[in-house]
């Protein structure tokens, strides 16, 4: 940064009131000609802050909108600026649908089903039992063996990943014998 020494000093100022807790709840204002290193020097504060604190940047253009009202645009960008993070932590089950056995019983309707669900990893094949929940999940993703799923332990929500290499095979029209030339 060239020149600017006056506003340089007093942004060392505020940096020292933040660090000593002195401006706490209180916005600055940095007032100036278009192009004479507002930002800039909003930039170098947030750096001598440290890695943790949070910088949101946003355009006069993102408040006026048809979509989002200004309270709507302003709010969102306070959130980003306090910097809330959430860390969630999800067991997740990975592999290759061997089998899908679904019982049916005849008498009472589709929330009693329950069934198995055979997976097989790299290292180890497990049975998971299935819940009508879960049926209903398989039913709509069109889950069958040969597929590659994730389930997601706490939810049971099942995704399809794609189709095991070894039986990506199965429905061509050719024989083990065609070869290419
Ligand atoms: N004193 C300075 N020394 C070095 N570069 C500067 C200086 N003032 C401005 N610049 C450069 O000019 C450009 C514009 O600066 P900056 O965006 O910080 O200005 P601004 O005051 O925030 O502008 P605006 O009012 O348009 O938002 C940047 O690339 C910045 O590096």
């Amino acid at each position: 940064m060239v020149g600017q020494r006056s506003a340089r000093k007093a942004a060392g100022v505020i940096l020292q009131m933040i660090k000593d807790g002195k401006i706490a709840r209180r916005a600055v204002l940095l007032a100036g000609q278009p192009g004479t290193g507002k930002t800039g020097i909003a930039m170098g504060m947030v750096k001598a802050l440290g890695e943790e604190a949070p910088f949101a940047m946003m355009a006069g253009s993102e408040i006026i909108s048809l979509e989002m009202s200004k309270t709507e645009a302003l709010t969102q960008a306070f959130r980003k600026a306090i910097g809330v993070r959430i860390k969630e932590e999800t067991k997740i089950i990975e592999g290759e649908v061997v089998e899908v056995s679904i019982d049916k019983p005849a008498s009472s309707g589709a929330a009693s089903m329950t069934g198995k669900l055979t997976l097989k990893t790299t290292e180890m094949e497990t049975v998971n039992d299935l819940g009508s929940k879960m049926i209903e999940n398989l039913n709509k993703e069109k889950i069958q063996s040969g597929d590659i799923v994730m389930i997601d332990k706490a939810s049971g929500k099942i995704t399809k990943l794609g189709r095991s290499f070894t039986r990506s095979c199965d429905y061509d029209a050719m024989g083990p014998q065609t070869k290419f030339v």
